[in-house]
């Protein structure tokens, strides 16, 4: 299917944005990888300065999915980095956002999948496997479950309850 322009899609969908179905996540996010424009079902994480999740899961085959890490919106340390995008992108990952920070920018602007991410950090995080898979988050205002679209392109990042179309 063809990328789908955020603008256009919540001119179409105006209708789903005061019910909610379809939400705008605040501008927050820096953009990096090489798809600027990205698509697909969402697989939620939350954790805490601790990736081993994030390695497991991206060590699965994507199916076209997007990764969405709530890291709590730490600054302390990246939970992706340069080997993870490369495994994202070889697994058939769409994209990921992270809540959070993310390290070896040149080595994951490399990689053929979108990732969004609040800052970068050279610091690698905690190796423990804390964390919970499959369960909502509240990142840049909006809360995200399992299962939902995320479109993203330059513009911005949507989350739509359902699957939209033009
Ligand atoms: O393993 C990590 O913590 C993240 C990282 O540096 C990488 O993915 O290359």
């Amino acid at each position: 299917m063809a990328a789908l322009a955020t603008a256009e899609l919540c001119d179409t969908n105006a209708s789903l944005l005061p019910t909610g179905e379809l939400r705008v996540l605040q501008p927050i996010f820096k953009i990096y990888g090489q798809s600027r424009t990205f698509f697909g079902p969402i697989v939620t994480l939350k954790l805490f300065e601790d990736n081993v999740l994030v390695r497991e899961l991206l060590e699965t085959p994507g199916d076209g999915r997007v990764l969405v890490i709530d890291g709590g919106g730490s600054m302390r340390c990246a939970l992706v980095g340069g080997n993870l995008g490369q495994l994202a992108q070889n697994m058939g990952w769409a994209g990921i956002i992270v809540n959070g920070c993310i390290r070896d920018v040149d080595e994951i602007n490399a990689c053929d999948i979108g990732v969004r991410a609040l800052a970068s950090h050279p610091l690698k995080s905690n190796k423990k496997g804390f964390g919970e898979k499959h369960v909502p988050v509240h990142i840049g205002g909006t809360l995200i479950h399992d299962g939902e679209w995320l479109y993203a392109d330059s513009d911005g990042i949507l989350v739509s309850k359902m699957e939209l179309s033009v």
